[in-house]
This record gives C-alpha cells, sequence and structure tokens, in this order.
C-alpha cells in the first residue's frame, strides 16, 4: 500500500502517499462500479472489457449476446461469459431500457412543469429534494412527455448497470464476481455533487428527473427483483449525484482522441487533480491502473490531470470551473497566476 486518504489543505478528501515511490510504480487498479459504453459505439466496443474493434483492424465485434431483441457486443467468449456471471441481469435491463424507447409514444406521460421546481439562479437542496418527491410520486408507468436525448439514454445505461451492480453485490451467486473497492457503501462515500451541479446547471434537474421516470418504468415492470432499488429515487439519485464529477472518460487505448463511453471506478475517485500531476492513469482493458511519473516523497498528495496540462493556465481553470465546477487549488496554477499578476503590475 502507498497511499492513505486524507483531507487536504483545501478541504476535500485526497490520496497522499505513505513511502517513498520511485517514478512507475503501479500505486493502485480499480475495476468499474458502473460503466456505459455510448450506443454509438456499441458494436465496435466490447461491453465488457471496452476493446475497440477498430484497434484490431476489425470494424465490429461479432461475439453477442442476446436478449429480447436486445444485443451486447463483446471482443472474446471470455469477456462474454464474464458479463453473463450477473445472471444475464444486465441483459435484461438494458433490453427494458430498449423496449421502453421504442415503445415511449405509447405510455401515459407527465409534464415536467409539474414535478420540476422553477430554474432560478440558485436552487436549494429542499427544492431539488421536492422535485425528487414529486417525481417519485408519480405512477410508476409515467415517463416525461420530452423524449430523451441520445446523452440521456446512455445516462440511463450507466444507472441501470450501477443499480444491477447493487442487486449483485446484495445478493452474490456463485459466478458473480465481487470486485474489491466497488461495494454500495463504498460507492456511498464519494463527493455528491447535486447541489453544486443543480445551483450551476439547473437544467440537469430536469433532465435527471426524465431519466429516473424511464429507467424506473423500464425496469420496475420488466425486472421485479429490481424494484427495491427503484421503489424510491434515492438509489438512481445518488447514482446521478456522484456520475457527476467522479466518472472517468473511456477512450481508446492509442491516444485519447475518441471516447467510447465512461465509467465510475469509486476507489479511484479520491485522486484529485494538479496541473503537475504525480501519477498517471492508463486503462488495461476494464480496469484502470494509476502510476507514479516520477519520483515521489512521504507525504506528498498524488494526483492526475483531468484536464490538458499544456493548455494555459487560463484555459485550464475555465475547462475545470466548466466541466467539473471547481476552482484549482494547485500549486502550479497559483505561480502562474501570480506571475501574470506580477507582469502587469
Ligand atoms: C473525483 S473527486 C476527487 C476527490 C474529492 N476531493 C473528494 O473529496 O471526494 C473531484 C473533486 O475534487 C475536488 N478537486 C479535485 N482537484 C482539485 C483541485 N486541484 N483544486 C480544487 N478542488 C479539487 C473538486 O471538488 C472535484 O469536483
Amino acid at each position: 500500500m502507498y497511499s492513505v486518504q486524507r483531507t487536504t489543505a483545501w478541504g476535500g478528501r485526497g490520496l497522499f502517499s505513505i513511502a517513498n515511490i520511485p517514478a512507475g510504480t503501479l500505486l493502485h487498479t480499480s475495476s468499474p462500479y458502473a460503466s456505459v459504453v455510448y450506443a454509438s459505439y456499441k458494436k465496435e466496443v466490447c461491453a465488457h472489457c471496452f476493446a475497440y474493434a477498430y484497434e484490431s483492424q476489425k470494424s465490429t465485434w461479432n461475439i453477442k449476446t442476446s436478449f429480447d431483441g436486445s444485443s451486447s457486443y463483446f471482443c472474446s467468449d471470455i469477456c462474454k461469459d464474464d458479463w453473463n456471471s450477473t445472471d444475464g441481469l444486465m441483459s435484461q435491463a438494458l433490453a427494458a431500457l430498449d423496449k421502453l424507447e421504442k415503445t415511449m409514444k405509447k405510455k401515459p406521460m407527465i409534464d415536467m412543469e409539474t414535478i420540476s421546481p422553477p430554474e432560478h439562479g440558485s436552487i436549494t437542496l429542499e427544492e431539488i429534494d421536492s422535485a425528487w418527491k414529486r417525481a417519485e410520486k408519480t405512477s410508476k408507468r409515467a415517463i416525461a412527455k420530452e423524449p430523451l436525448t441520445e446523452i440521456e439514454l446512455d445516462t440511463a445505461r450507466l444507472l441501470a448497470s450501477a443499480v444491477v451492480r447493487r442487486h449483485i453485490d446484495t445478493y452474490p451467486n456463485a459466478d458473480s464476481n465481487t470486485i474489491p473497492g466497488t461495494s454500495w457503501p463504498q460507492f456511498l462515500q464519494l463527493q455528491d455533487n447535486e447541489l453544486l451541479y443543480t445551483q450551476a446547471s439547473p437544467y440537469s434537474l430536469s433532465s435527471n428527473l426524465r431519466i429516473y421516470l424511464f429507467v424506473r418504468n423500464a425496469l420496475w415492470f420488466r425486472i421485479p427483483v429490481l424494484q427495491p432499488y427503484l421503489e424510491t429515487s434515492d438509489t438512481i439519485r445518488a447514482i446521478l449525484a456522484r456520475d457527476q464529477g467522479n466518472s472517468f472518460g473511456l477512450f481508446e487505448m492509442d491516444g485519447e482522441s475518441e471516447m467510447l463511453g465512461y465509467a465510475i471506478y469509486s476507489s479511484a475517485s479520491y485522486f484529485n487533480h494538479d496541473c503537475n500531476p504525480n501519477v498517471r492513469k492508463e486503462r488495461q482493458g476494464r480496469s484502470m491502473s494509476f502510476y507514479a511519473k516520477r519520483d515521489i516523497v512521504p507525504d506528498e498528495e498524488l494526483c492526475i490531470n483531468y484536464v490538458d496540462i499544456e493548455d494555459v493556465v487560463t484555459a485550464r481553470k475555465a475547462l475545470l470551473s466548466k466541466g467539473w465546477y471547481f476552482d484549482c487549488a494547485c500549486l502550479r496554477c497559483h505561480t502562474e497566476l501570480e506571475n501574470s499578476r506580477k507582469l502587469l503590475d
């Protein structure tokens, strides 16, 4: 073990080294709690290990598992078998979402204005709570009038994978793989960004409520074993609150050009950002591994970079503020801003 979790100087939690760590050391490997491959990449990206067919000189993967007219694609039988170790629940859940999407127009619909609070400047937690409670009280068959966008449908798939994971952790079977560091209580320890994100982007609340109604309707009637996680909005709301700000993009292995989907790696979510990071991340199949970029001494904070560190300070800060809603507290930003202020004086 190379690190402990501690409170940082600016107040959040972070990971700190407890040893002299030579450059290149593997610090941590994490498996995803929940993941989604974007629908547009469904046939080209292995649903289990996220391998991109293009990188194996193929246009699509042809090993698949099908349930109720909905298919998931894999790079190997091993990945397919691992995926099916969820009792086929993942396939059932994705099929349920696909089915509802196709039949949406025939279902009772809810006008979101009846459950969304006014989208004014600084929404309060009480207003957010009450919007969720109102959504919760609607019929289990209700869905929002406005159809889900592609991005919202991908979020719905991420939620389904997290709900299935929660169920498998609660009732493990002989074949299912329990993953260290990814239990539901550990997931709940992640930073909850709901209030901050809703205040910064009020539209996200009605979007989240729409996704919730859709997922609840799809899973409630078709997969009764998942009903305990959908009876109230708590589970879906908790996942959405942590998805925002804690997810990792899934990129191609060769380069970081295309984002193929995203995943929540609970145990890896305590690496803060630094514009002069001492840790680099590398995806190895389904896992995300973290390596020391340089020699690290005891007590140093272990940080990765969330944005491109080649950008200038103003661009980095703007991206972190727009994407993660925080003001970067790293030494490099502080020094570079001080230097530019001195130049202006
Ligand atoms: C993935 S979490 C990292 C763990 C988090 N600090 C916690 O306590 O759970 C990302 C959040 O950490 C905080 N954070 C990360 N890097 C930061 C930095 N350089 N300056 C200020 N806040 C940072 C922000 O609140 C950000 O949304």
